[in-house]
């Protein structure tokens, strides 16, 4: 195992912002990609030292591999990854971790360390990667029983020397987080577009509002299919108190219950203020 090299799995936003930010600490890049033109690109920037062309003859010479593809990509990819790694630390970036460290832990990967960098954008693919996403961004880390103490403080160390204020967590915690700060908002943001129906006179007038609220909708649809299979349960438990919510406003509308209808935007205002001035 060589200290400097790391594998990148999946060179899009992410893996590429992370292979940016990496090579800027003076790590070696390595990555693997289904669409090669991406590392082409890094590779001719500067960025990526070596393509890989075949994950089943990956060498056992990483201290990192980061996969970093759509969550339903990366079980299949950690299968592999974990028969030919032994000794460097596996990790992913995927926005849902209960499925990947289930299945790290049915399969006995001690080395597999689950992550997910709360910093990213609606953008899709290496093109927008850029180095500086994820200095001053939470990333979280959801740790096993299973994990080794100085694996675990390795990862911390490397993320830390990006920029990122790093978090255990446990990982039905973390999908239970995302998905309410993430993933359910995801679903509405797309929901408000569709409302539109493609209607060009609805499109013409969409203004700042509606565009801050739903920019998020331009994500890729891919990564949020997978997103929302992966964190099936959260989700629909979570669409069902949306729809309790609404249902609730919808009763207030109907009786004019002025103080109901004031008390659900005050609310809400009171709530986002508080989390807007603690931003740095
Ligand atoms: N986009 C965002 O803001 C954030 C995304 N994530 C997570 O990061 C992961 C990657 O997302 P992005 O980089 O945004 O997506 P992306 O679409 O920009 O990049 C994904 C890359 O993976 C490659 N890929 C897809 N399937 C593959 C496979 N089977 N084998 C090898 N390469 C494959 C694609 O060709 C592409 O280059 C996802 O799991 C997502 O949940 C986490 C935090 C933020
Ligand atoms: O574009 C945005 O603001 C996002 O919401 C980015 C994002 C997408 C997925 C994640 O798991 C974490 C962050």
């Amino acid at each position: 195992m060589v200290r400097n090299k790391i594998l990148i799995v999946g060179l899009g936003l992410i893996g590429g912002s992370l292979a940016k930010a990496f090579k800027k600490c003076g790590y070696e890049i390595h990555a693997y990609d289904i669409d090669k033109s991406a590392i082409e690109k890094a590779i001719c920037e500067g960025v990526v030292k070596e393509r890989i062309d075949d994950l089943n003859e990956t060498e056992d010479e990483y201290a990192f591999s980061f996969i970093c593809v759509p969550v339903l990509e990366s079980i299949p990819i950690l299968g592999k990854l974990s028969s030919k790694i032994k000794n460097g630390i596996i990790t992913d970036v995927g926005s849902t971790k209960t499925h990947i460290c289930k299945y790290s832990i049915e399969h006995k990967i001690a080395n597999f360390i689950g992550g997910h960098p709360m910093a990213g954008t609606e953008k899709i693919g290496y093109k927008y990667s850029f180095d500086e996403l994820f200095n001053g961004a939470y990333y979280f880390i959801t740790p096993t029983e299973m994990n080794r103490k100085e694996d675990i403080e390795k990862l911390k160390n490397l993320l830390q020397s990006i920029g990122c204020k790093v978090e255990e967590v446990d990982y039905v915690l973390h999908d239970k987080i995302t998905a309410v700060i993430s993933h359910l908002p995801h679903v509405v943001s797309a929901g408000l577009v569709n409302m539109l129906n493609s209607n060009e006179i609805y499109c013409k007038f969409a203004g700042g509002g509606f565009k801050d609220i739903t920019r998020i909708s331009s994500s890729s649809p891919k990564m949020w299919a997978d997103i929302s299979i992966s964190n099936k349960n959260m989700l629909l438990e979570l669409i069902d108190a949306y729809i309790e919510l609404l249902k609730n406003f919808k009763t207030s509308l109907k009786s004019e219950n002025y103080n109901e209808i004031f008390n659900y935007f005050e609310k809400a205002k009171i709530i986002r203020d508080t989390i807007v001035s603690d931003e740095k």
